[in-house]
């Protein structure tokens, strides 16, 4: 199936000199939940901002839907529903009368039928005479997201939908966010909340220093860099690694206190069993263990910090 949104070769230099996107390649799919990730001001919000029309590209093309976002502007406009990071909500107008507005905007018809569905499934219906600044700081969020599909689009993005909201709110967002997927939307959500990415995406994206890094189905992706870590806590502490477990994938913690076994999800032979084998033969007594089971925040960190590593080794040397 063709992809609802194709980006190909986007680069962006801002005026001033600063290249925010390099290159980038980038597609999504109909009806997915796509989740991009990157550290503070690895180009999020700019390639968002392309995508939408905000932000001119200095090369490249991206079509939305078909229609490409420069030459098709308003068909690919059309599109497009975008909840920003900034929130506007000093307005004294009621929910009804903003979301009625941001409709006839986009030159759309007035239909309350479907205002008043997307009312109700943003469960907004029975503030829908209240002024918006009087809604509490969830609800006003929620209108956000009413107006950007005031015009029916088929792909909503949410750059930092849960920014600054508490726990249950959040889950109340993702469950909403569900619940628009299977309502056809396709969205697209920035976050730096890698737990957020982990229960709503379907596929990830990572971006960092302007560069798409990664694209992964989320499953795959953490089948695929996901390793388990099994931690003894010692009886007695080491000052270094024993002979006897060279050639492991094991760790001596800085404390001396813990060996750290490192083993992938997916491979049949983890090795404990030698591993245990060897510690046994070596008198090395433990007193308790656990393991877990890496997150998709331990995968980020570990892509970003690799590729901050690469980039400084290839600094040092040019
Ligand atoms: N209008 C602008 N002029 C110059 N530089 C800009 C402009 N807008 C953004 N930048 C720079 O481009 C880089 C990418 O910014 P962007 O907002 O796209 O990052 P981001 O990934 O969304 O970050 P955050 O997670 O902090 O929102 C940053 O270094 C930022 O300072």
């Amino acid at each position: 199936m063709e992809p609802i949104i194709s980006a190909r070769g986007v680069s962006k230099t801002y005026q001033g000199g600063f290249t925010a996107l390099r290159d980038v390649d980038l597609e999504i799919r109909r009806g997915e939940i796509f989740a991009l990730l990157g550290p503070n001001g690895a180009g999020k919000t700019t390639l968002i901002s392309i995508i939408c029309g905000i932000v001119n590209p200095s090369s490249g093309t991206v079509l939305a839907d078909g229609h490409d976002i420069i030459r098709d502007y308003r068909a690919a406009r059309s599109r497009i529903g975008l909840v920003p990071q900034e929130l506007a909500t000093d307005s004294f107008e009621s929910v009804w009368a903003t979301v009625t507005f941001s409709r006839g905007l986009f030159g759309r018809a007035p239909d309350p039928a479907y205002i008043e569905k997307l009312l109700r499934q943003l469960s907004l219906w029975d503030k829908k005479d209240s002024r918006i600044m009087a809604l509490s700081g969830g609800m006003k969020r929620r209108v956000m997201i009413a107006k950007a599909l005031s015009h029916e689009p088929k792909i909503l993005f949410l750059d930092e939908p849960t920014a600054g909201v508490d726990v249950e709110l959040r889950r109340d967002m993702w469950q909403m966010v569900h619940s628009l997927r299977e309502s056809g939307v396709t969205i697209i959500l920035t976050t730096h909340y890698i737990e957020e990415a982990e229960e709503m995406a379907d596929r990830v994206g990572v971006i960092n220093h302007g560069r798409v890094v990664l694209v992964d189905d989320k499953r795959t992706l953490m089948q695929k860099m996901g390793e388990k870590e099994l931690s003894l806590q010692l009886a007695r502490p080491m000052d270094k690694l024993p002979k006897s477990l060279a050639g492991l994938p094991v760790k001596l913690s800085e404390d001396g206190q813990r060996l750290i076994y490192h083993f992938d999800i997916k491979s049949g032979d983890t090795g404990i069993t030698d591993f245990l084998r060897r510690l046994n033969d070596a008198n090395i007594d433990f007193r308790d263990l656990h393991t877990r089971e890496s997150s998709l925040e331990d995968i980020f960190v570990g892509l970003v910090r690799a590729e901050r590593d690469e980039r400084l080794k290839e600094e040092s040397q040019s």
